[in-house]
């Protein structure tokens, strides 16, 4: 019999995805993984939860604990980031180094089991000619989580199966209550697991950087006001500036060794290029020309024209046909072709 290890958080996704499994033959071992240290409520929640799930399929179930994992590879990384003047994403270190990654060595060594899925809306091809997996969006485009999974290696993509990619997140729903499961209606969670757990990005900061209060200056350097900490800010932003201008005013660098915050108009806020680095090749092999895609380079934002053009040591350049607003340095850009995710990388600091 096929088996698969199911990465259970307790939300609907992940059960459904489990269900859906065992329907089409697999025997299934749910894993939760006990990521946040301290009172963690959204992952207490959700070992119940899952623990529930896997009593109602007839499943094992394991929990391991990774808090020590997750402290190191995503607290201490965005600390340092927005103490250092950027804005990390977490997302896609996490499912690289603390999901995807933990999850597959403990099925292959603790179970002997080498494939694991997750309820992520994403979807995995395998192309013969190139001999590589691919990375897909998902059906439902407005729940497509293919952004925060672009870091995964060949090796993980070989060793995943995502059950949801074909599936709406409306006939998710309907699937879970077919199977009668209990978070068949559990309420969606935020983009953010520690933005959850935390109230917001701003309380959960404050808990490991001092507040330390410094000047907004423009681009110039002429003090315009006082700022809060300088990890309170990102680029692009416009609103809790405080400041009266007669034209709006966005923030355009952070400079944490001067602890200033510089703000300009919306066309200093934008930029034709930008430089990339850690990239991840994910669907194709690393070019050796410049190459036209679309890059998204926020969750959210439209994809757009780029070229891009790579550079030594796993960097490349991107070049955009239009300039783009707000281009922040922490975040991530994903590069892709049609629906296929050609690569990605964290963007650079100016
Ligand atoms: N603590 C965890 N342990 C094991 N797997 C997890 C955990 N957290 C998330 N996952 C896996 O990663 C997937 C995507 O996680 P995400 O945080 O984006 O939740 P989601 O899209 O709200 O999904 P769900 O409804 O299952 O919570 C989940 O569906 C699950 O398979």
């Amino acid at each position: 019999m096929k088996k698969v290890v199911v990465g259970l958080s307790g939300g609907v996704d992940s059960s459904t995805a489990a269900a859906i499994l065992q329907q089409q033959g697999y025997e299934v071992v749910g894993l939760t993984l006990w990521l946040m240290k301290g009172k963690g409520q959204c992952c207490s929640e959700g070992m119940i939860d899952a623990a529930y799930i896997c009593e109602q399929l007839g499943i094992e179930h394991h929990v391991v604990d990774i808090r020590e994992v997750f402290q190191t590879n995503i607290i201490d990384y965005l600390v340092a980031g927005y103490s250092a003047g950027i804005t990390p994403l977490p997302c896609s270190q996490c499912n690289k180094t603390v999901k995807f990654g933990p999850m597959l060595d403990y099925a292959r060594e603790h179970l002997g089991i080498d494939k694991i899925a997750t309820g992520h809306y994403a979807k995995i091809t395998y192309d013969a000619a190139t001999n590589r997996y691919q990375l897909r969006r998902a059906v439902d485009r407005n729940k497509d989580q293919t952004y925060f999974l672009y870091d995964l290696s060949q090796d993980l993509l070989a060793g995943t199966v995502f059950p949801l990619g074909e599936t709406t997140k409306t006939e998710t729903r309907q699937i879970a209550a077919q199977f009668d499961l209990k978070t068949a209606n559990k309420p969606e969670s935020q983009d953010l697991c520690l933005v959850e757990a935390n109230g917001s990005m701003r309380q959960f900061l404050d808990k490991y950087i001092t507040p330390k209060q410094g000047e907004i200056v423009d681009a110039t350097g002429k003090v315009l006001g006082q700022h809060e900490g300088v990890h309170h800010y990102t680029i692009g932003q416009r609103r809790g500036l405080g400041i009266a201008a007669a034209e709006p005013l966005y923030v355009i660098g952070l400079d944490a060794v001067m602890n200033r915050v510089i703000v300009g108009d919306r066309t200093s806020a934008t930029q034709s290029e930008c430089t990339v680095q850690r990239v991840n090749w994910v669907s194709i092999a690393e070019p050796t020309a410049p190459i036209r895609a679309e890059v998204q380079v926020r969750y959210r934002s439209q994809p757009v024209s780029v070229t891009v053009i790579p550079l030594e040591n796993s960097r490349v350049k991107l070049v955009f046909d239009e300039p783009q607003f707000s281009i922040t340095p922490g975040q991530a850009a994903v590069w892709y072709d049609g629906d296929i995710v050609l690569g990605g990388g964290v963007i650079e600091r100016q």
